[in-house]
């Protein structure tokens, strides 16, 4: 998966280069993460990179030039890449709201050009002639799309087949069935006077396969019902809920 990001900080990107799984995805070749500054294609002895809003108001706008040209140097590279042309992606509060099942899309892409947006925002004509989608990672506001970016970054890394590995890719399946996961434990068995819960101790691995996919349906129903009108239960599942909200009476 081949990342472009376009922002006027891009040191804030090795959050995600120099750290964790994504770290170990870019160290591997797995994912690729370059930047483009608009700074650098900012040609007066100030590099200005913003400019005053029509209208007036408080705030500023970035400026067009520099970043209409920092976004053309990404494409450019991006075309270099085997693959169809990139999907140049605008994050901001007013986009397309980020979820699983939206990610899982964004991944079928393969080259990604993220803008991230500073001062109040960019130019509407920009967006209409440089932004494909634009996305929000929810509803609230940032001081900058580099947060925005760096999360639909590794919501995506995350699913790039062999970044996780096949053992946790099959618990990242289980959670990306629309529920909440399972409460988790480890050691020691008692902490603070509070057991872990039996079933986990049994080493019965279909017992245990039935307790946690209880837990997430219960917790699902319990913390985010929303979510659960979105699926259809199967019969283990629609048993499983029963059970928990039978055993929550008692
Ligand atoms: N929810 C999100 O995905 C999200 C994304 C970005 C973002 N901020 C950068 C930004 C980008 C575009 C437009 C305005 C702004 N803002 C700049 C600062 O002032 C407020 C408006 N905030 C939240």
């Amino acid at each position: 998966m081949w990342f472009g990001v376009v922002s006027l900080f891009p040191d804030m990107f090795r959050a995600l280069t120099e750290h964790g799984v994504s770290g170990r995805a870019v160290k591997q070749g797995k994912v690729s993460v370059s930047c483009w500054n608009p700074r650098d294609y900012a040609y007066d002895n100030y590099q200005t990179v913003d400019d005053r809003p029509y209208g007036g108001g408080p705030g500023m706008l970035m400026k067009i030039q520099p970043l209409e040209e920092a976004i053309q140097a990404a494409r450019h590279s991006a075309d270099q890449q085997p693959g169809k042309p990139a999907k140049v992606i605008y994050l901001s509060p007013q986009g397309r709201k980020l979820d699983q099942q939206g990610a899982l899309e964004l991944l079928q892409e393969d080259k990604l050009i993220l803008v991230a947006g500073r001062y109040e925002g960019i130019d509407e004509r920009l967006i209409e002639r440089e932004i494909d989608e634009e996305w929000s990672i929810g509803d609230f506001v940032l001081s900058g799309g580099e947060m925005a970016a760096m999360t639909l970054m590794d919501t995506v890394i995350r699913l790039v087949p062999e970044v996780l590995g096949h053992n946790q890719s099959a618990e990242q399946d289980s959670f990306m069935d629309g529920l909440l996961d399972c409460p988790h434990y480890t050691r020691p068995e008692q902490y603070q006077g509070r057991a872990v819960p039996d079933v986990l101790l049994s080493g019965n691995h279909e017992k245990i396969r039935r307790w946690r996919l209880k837990q997430s349906l219960g917790r699902t129903w319990e913390r985010r019902p929303d979510l659960l009108d979105a699926l259809e239960l199967n019969n283990e599942q629609q048993t499983l809920l029963t059970e928990y909200l039978n055993e929550r009476e008692t």
